[in-house]
């Protein structure tokens, strides 16, 4: 076998291989240069993992021609060629809100309901939303007022009541289990899926805070005393919350406060545009899926794809650039039985009052088109799909969006995590906090290495290393967010957050313009699969433990 400095047959001193990567850094071999004059079936035969890892190790790899913002990242192989429909939602996906502007502005419109709707003390109204305190992800726990960072297998991490972090010993009373199992999170504890529960679940630790200062909450669902709100539950102040929140969104408060200002929570930028007119230059089929109101779907996107005219048809403006269009979708609903599906009239914006009969529609009469509700049986009809997996879906909400879609109809799904780039810089400032705790974990592992039955001492008797180890552990956090840590990682941990992202999304991006940048056969790779512990040592076989 070839080694790093022994080139194999292939001779490839450098060719860029990573999918990322659009132009070769260095083309000095003669491989290199037939790999990128097409001579790729010749190269299969030869390429081997040594001349990979010689790629690798001399850097001709891993150079991206995108920066980390501009990437789709693969968690499964998706062959873009596949795709005959690409669905987009439409709020925090193709209209991405300004933040902690759009942020405030919910945050403050739930003050006010509280105050003028629920009794709530006018001095509310003067808080603000903290950018830097919470993270997506997050398991509310509304019977006490907890907020529960939990790692992919549920295991509780960090708990912040109110705005306080809670102490191990605090944390050990309130969860003696250690940890949440999945069928609690939708019943005990609410998941902060979406950047629209960010401001709510700041509004309700917020008032845990004023109340555990100025009264003693009760931590139960029981509303033991309903004379006086000092005497409210953690869990009457969740319901209050939400309820509040429901108003905002379901009377169209926070959707007019936003229009009255569009530029100051959309500026358009015609990336959305683009996207959309090269992925329909590609040859795809395109469609919007949003659960938002008629009303609202035909400001935002007049505002974002305003530039789309019709000559047949003047008035159909943005419509003209799907192919297919549902507004108040009620996903994730609509992934299952779904609602009557209607037509709307777009000059008056009201729902048509008779049965769409989907038979009847043909794929080129539904153009300019708007529909209302239905469900993927009759999306499916109506467009003729026959294999979900031919659909990408391009939404924000891990749930609604991303899980239901991809478990139960197969459809590709494209995840976009507007806090990507963030959380990469995060990482990039902890790479050498990071790197202390792998040496650190590496030595654990050797003091236990070759331990046998007749070991009578306990290495680290005096848990030196597990102190190193909490110590440097919180550092990494601390570098992503003071409060709850990192997204996708609690040290060298991955989160419940990423599990699900990792599980479900094929695809993650920062916005869903960065599609833009990728032709429409693109073969988005995953990483090499990867490897299970017994499967990760070379030459294993031959090998004894000791
Ligand atoms: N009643 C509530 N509606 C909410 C809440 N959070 C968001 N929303 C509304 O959902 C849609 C999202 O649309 P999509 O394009 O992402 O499918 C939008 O109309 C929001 O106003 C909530 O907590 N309660
Ligand atoms: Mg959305």
């Amino acid at each position: 076998m070839a080694s790093p400095s022994q080139p194999s047959e292939a001779g490839l001193s450098a060719v860029a291989v990573d999918s990322g990567a659009a132009e070769p850094t260095h083309l000095s071999s003669a491989v290199g240069r037939r790999l990128h004059a097409g001579h790729v079936p010749e190269l299969a035969r030869v390429l081997t993992a040594e001349d990979v890892r010689s790629l690798k190790a001399n850097g001709s790899v891993h150079k991206f021609r995108r920066a980390a913002a501009q990437r789709v990242y693969s968690n499964r192989d998706v062959n873009l060629d596949h795709i005959t429909h690409i669905g987009f939602d439409m709020d925090y996906t193709l209209a991405a809100y300004v933040r902690p502007a759009f942020d405030q502005l919910q945050y403050t419109l739930i003050c006010n309901v509280l105050v003028q709707g629920f009794g709530y003390p006018e001095c509310i109204q003067e808080w603000r939303f903290d950018e830097g305190f919470l993270i997506r992800g997050l398991l509310l726990d509304a019977l006490r007022g907890n907020f529960v960072k939990c790692d992919a297998y549920g295991v509780v991490l960090r708990v912040v009541h109110g705005r306080q972090r809670l102490s191990e010993e605090e944390v050990e009373a309130a969860y003696p289990a250690g940890n949440i199992a999945s069928a609690q999170i939708g019943e005990e504890f609410q998941s902060m899926d979406t950047l629209y529960h960010l401001p709510i679940a700041n509004v309700y630790a917020d008032l845990v805070e004023y109340f555990d200062q100025n009264a003693n909450l009760t931590a139960g669902k029981a509303r033991l005393d309903q004379r006086e709100h000092s005497q409210l539950s953690y869990f009457n102040l969740w319901q209050d919350v939400r309820a509040a929140a429901d108003q905002i969104h379901d009377r169209g408060i926070l959707k007019n406060e936003t229009l009255s200002d569009l530029e100051k929570y959309l500026p358009n930028d015609d990336s959305v545009y683009r996207m959309l007119s090269l992925l329909r230059a590609a040859g795809k089929q395109l469609f919007l899926l949003t659960n938002s109101e008629y009303w609202y779907t035909d400001a935002v996107l007049g505002h974002i794809l305003g530039r789309y005219a019709n000559e047949a048809d003047p008035n159909a403006g943005w419509r003209e650039a799907f192919d297919f269009c549902i507004v108040s979708a009620r996903k994730p609903l609509f992934f299952r039985s779904g609602t009557a599906l209607r037509e709307i009239e777009t000059h008056t914006g009201r729902p048509m009052l008779y049965e769409v009969r989907v038979k009847h529609l043909s794929a080129t009469s539904l153009r300019g088109r708007v529909f209302q509700g239905g469900s993927i049986g009759a999306f499916h009809e109506l467009t003729g799909i026959v294999r979900g997996s031919t659909v990408l879906y391009v939404g924000d909400h891990i749930y609604a969006d991303v899980l239901v879609a991809r478990k139960a109809h197969h459809w590709r799904t494209l995840l976009v995590v507007p806090e990507l780039s963030a959380e990469i810089k995060a990482l990039g400032r902890a790479r050498e906090l990071l790197d202390r705790l792998s040496a650190l974990e590496f030595l654990r592992a050797e003091m236990f290495r070759g331990l046998d039955a007749s070991a009578r001492q306990r290495p680290d008797e005096e848990g030196i290393l597990h102190h190193e180890l909490q110590k440097v552990r919180e550092s990494v956090e601390d570098t992503f967010n003071t409060h709850f840590g990192g997204l996708f990682r609690s040290a060298q941990r991955t989160t419940l957050f990423a599990h699900q992202m990792s599980f479900f999304a094929d695809l993650y991006t920062e916005r869903c313009s960065n599609l833009a940048d990728y032709p429409g056969f693109y073969y988005f790779s995953s990483a090499a699969s990867p490897r299970m512990p017994h499967e990760d040592q070379p030459g294993f076989e031959n090998q004894t433990h000791r």
